[in-house]
């Protein structure tokens, strides 16, 4: 060893002349000055904010209330909860199932409807009914290019309200769980729970969709996932990515519809519904050419800890992405007569 040292003593010595002298250790005051050092924060947009605070009621009243007389009236009303693992979605979402369960039964709205109720889990490309012991159910498009649910339970509510809570309490109990770094029992897939309101009158439907998205993760948090739960968030992740284009997609197509332009000057934008099963089996609410009006409404759950800031800002920036301003009709006319269709979100 000491005659490997004494050979190599002068190459050693040329490569330690070669490197540079190591930056001064900053002063105190420099280190505190620098914006690293401190708690540093980042603007984002939202319509609304709640707190731990607010009761599930509370965010029912000003988000949720106005989707049931919509959909009663014949349109598409749809909420997604979003957000980290363990964020509090699927306490919100079943809340929220519940008011509306009140609100549709018992809160008289106007004229004679026929309500059901449809749940279903959705991992990856399968889907489950949760109204019939996860037997599973097959996505498929019929001729007319409508989404139907081949082998889910559509459960007519014939006996008030009790009947419709204590069908979402079993299928809750029906949801798919695993545990995860955030939360024990965290839903590792999509909950669609679906109400069709027909008119009898006419025989069309209105329809609300109450969505419990599966929760995000961070990559820190799935370091340790075998395999098929690794295939499992990459799946997830993929379809909130389409589910994200989905969103934007139909928005802008609805102000290009809006909008005076001639048909022929409308460049309608791309809305990838074929991408992932979980848009597919929401096609009506994102397909350009449906008839009826839609409204969504998306609530982002955060986890309230300094240790969760990091996935708290990924979700604050996906909610972000889908807030859409509605221009003026003349700022858009001159956007998309230049060429560049995007509207600002
Ligand atoms: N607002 C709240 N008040 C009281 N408890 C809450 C609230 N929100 C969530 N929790 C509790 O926190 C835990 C995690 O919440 P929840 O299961 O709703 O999270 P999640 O976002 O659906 O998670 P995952 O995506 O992993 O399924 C649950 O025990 C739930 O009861």
């Amino acid at each position: 060893m000491d005659k490997f040292y004494l050979t190599n003593a002068a190459l050693y010595q040329t490569l330690v002349s070669k490197f540079s002298p190591a930056p001064a250790p900053k002063s105190a005051t420099e280190a505190t000055k620098s914006p690293r050092a401190g708690i540093t924060s980042s603007d984002y947009e939202v319509d609304k904010l709640f707190t731990s605070e607010t009761t599930t009621k509370e965010i029912y009243d000003t988000l949720v209330e106005d989707l049931v007389p919509f959909a009663w009236s014949g349109g598409i009303g749809t909420l997604f909860t979003y957000g980290q693992t363990g964020s509090g979605k699927t306490f919100t979402v079943t809340g929220l199932q519940k008011l509306v369960a009140e609100s549709l039964i018992d809160g008289s709205p106007n004229g004679e409807r026929q309500v059901s109720l449809t749940v279903i889990d959705l991992a990856g490309n399968s889907a489950f009914d949760l109204l019939n012991a996860r037997k599973p159910v097959s996505i498929l498009e019929d001729s007319s290019g409508v989404t139907q649910l081949a082998g889910a339970t559509e459960q007519p509510i014939l006996r008030g309200r009790d009947q419709m809570i204590s069908l979402l309490e079993s299928a809750a109990s029906f949801r798919r769980t695993e545990s995860t770094f955030r939360n024990d029992a965290s839903s590792r897939s999509h909950g669609i729970c679906r109400i069709r309101i027909t008119n009898p009158a006419t025989a069309s439907d209105g329809f609300l969709y109450l969505i419990d998205l599966a929760g995000s993760e961070a990559a820190r948090d799935i370091a340790s996932h075998g395999a098929d739960r690794m295939r499992e968030t990459r799946e997830i992740n993929m379809s909130l990515s389409v589910l994200k284009d989905c969103i934007r997609g139909k928005a802008e197509s609805d102000l290009l519809s809006s909008s005076s332009l001639p048909t022929s000057k409308q460049k309608q934008p791309y809305v990838p519904i074929r991408q992932s099963a979980l848009t597919k089996v929401l096609k009506h609410v994102f397909d350009p050419t449906e008839s009826r009006s839609c409204k969504t409404v998306v609530i982002a759950c955060l986890n309230p800890s300094l240790a969760d800031v990091g996935p708290s800002k990924n979700t604050l920036r996906y909610a972000q992405m889908l807030r859409v301003h509605v221009p003026t009709a003349d700022k858009m006319e001159r956007d998309l007569m230049g060429g560049y269709r995007k509207v600002r979100v």
